[in-house]
């Protein structure tokens, strides 16, 4: 098992990353149960993480001799919304939730985010604990404190910065995690080697097979290097106030407007957006002259040979580069005159790029949905 601390002073917390991490939360969580006392613990679950996970759980949590109340979440990004956050606060104000009470979330981003957005704003905020049964999660979402849903005008735009209080990743969970979902995992994967780390990038090219075969020795250690690199990023930059956390979002300018063309739905998870995003971003450096064309075309590759999508012309967008463009002036780092772009200066090297003109990005879309 390894340990990585999220310095963030009084919200400072630890990930843990190993297997079987979920049969011992009893242990492992044991401050954040206790003062539960007689009362059951509130376990906010992903539908198919409780259906697949939610015995093994109940089973740590007896041999401690405490109970679960379960909510179920319906599976799926539709869940970041406000009829399920309000259906999920107000579930927890029934049960009498308290502001030092602190909420387990079991599954993926999706009930990550809900979860911990909830807790944002239960009673002014209380405390949560995740449990990320996703690839996705446990390199990505469970770590950091952005906590989101989704509004009718874009990607997590309804949210806040609320850290948890723990974190246990247990790589064991994602035995049963479709390989479609494996590989949108991955893509998060590959960004933080894209974004400052070019050896770790070729080191997860060449492990990919390992990563979505499940070797657990590989997981363990990719997992651990990704949790790494974002908790020394959010302990610089928790709020995203300086540029240090926005590389972190390499890919999804882009991404988050394929996601929004295609409804937040099941036809783009949100790994593969952000797989295209990569590509699309690392693409748009070339054209600008700042990495050889042949770099953007390895980081395609890369992506491909793992089965991430890599080619926007193949999703049979019914839109021109101007709508995917005009999605972007939603983005939450858009400030008054500019929409900041995270782009490369090299495999391994973001920055983010002021000097953006969208227009551009619709010709350079226009030119993409045409391409192969
Ligand atoms: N807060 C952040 O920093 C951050 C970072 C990255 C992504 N996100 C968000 O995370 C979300 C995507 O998360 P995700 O990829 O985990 O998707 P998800 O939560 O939808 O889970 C993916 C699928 O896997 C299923 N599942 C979960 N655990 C399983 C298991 N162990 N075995 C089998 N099936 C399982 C779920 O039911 C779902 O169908 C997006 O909404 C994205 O915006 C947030
Ligand atoms: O933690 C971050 O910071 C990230 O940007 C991680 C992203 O992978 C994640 O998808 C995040 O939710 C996107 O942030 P947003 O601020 O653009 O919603
Ligand atoms: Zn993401």
């Amino acid at each position: 098992m390894a340990a990585v601390n999220v310095a963030l002073a009084g919200r400072s917390y630890e990930v843990l990353v190993g297997s079987g991490l979920l049969g011992r939360v009893h242990c492992e969580a044991y401050s954040f149960l206790e003062p539960y006392g007689q009362r059951s613990i509130p376990v906010v679950a992903d539908a198919n993480a409780k259906r697949l996970l939610g015995e093994h759980l109940q089973a740590s949590f007896r041999s401690a001799g405490l109970s679960i109340d379960w909510y179920e979440v319906p599976s799926g990004e539709a869940s970041k919304s406000w009829a399920e956050l309000e259906k999920l606060t107000d579930w927890l104000l029934d049960r009498g939730i308290t502001r030092s009470d602190h909420v387990f979330a079991l599954g993926g981003g999706v009930v990550g985010d809900l979860v911990g957005f909830a807790c944002s704003i239960l009673k002014r905020g209380c405390g949560f604990v995740q449990l990320p049964t996703t690839l996705l999660a446990q390199v990505d979402s469970s770590v950091g404190g952005k906590t989101a849903i989704n509004a009718s005008a874009g990607k997590n735009l309804i949210g806040a910065f609320h850290q948890p209080a723990l974190v246990l990743a247990d790589t064991a969970c994602l035995a049963s995690l479709p390989i479609r979902e494996m590989r949108a995992g991955l893509a998060e994967v590959f960004k933080y080697g894209l974004l400052g780390d070019a050896e770790f990038f070729a080191r997860v090219d060449a492990d990919s097979n390992a990563i979505l075969s499940h070797d657990n020795t590989v997981l363990e250690s990719v997992i651990t290097h990704c949790v790494g690199m974002k908790a020394r990023i959010v302990a610089e930059d928790e709020r995203e106030t300086k540029d240090a956390r926005a590389l972190l979002n390499l890919g999804h300018t882009f991404g988050h407007a394929l996601e929004a063309e295609t409804g937040f739905s099941d036809t783009l998870l949100h790994g593969e957006a952000v797989a295209l995003g990569m590509v699309l971003a690392a693409r748009f450096s070339a054209r600008r002259g700042l990495i050889a064309q042949s770099d953007a075309e390895r980081v395609a590759d890369a992506l491909a040979r793992a089965g991430l999508p890599t080619e926007i012309a193949a999703l049979g967008l019914d839109c021109d580069g101007a709508a995917l463009a005009d999605h972007m002036r939603n983005d939450k780092k858009a400030e008054a005159t500019t929409v900041p772009f995270i782009l490369l200066r090299a495999i391994g090297e973001a920055y983010v790029a002021r000097d953006v003109e969208l227009a551009d990005v619709g010709t350079f879309l226009d030119e993409q949905l045409r391409a192969h």
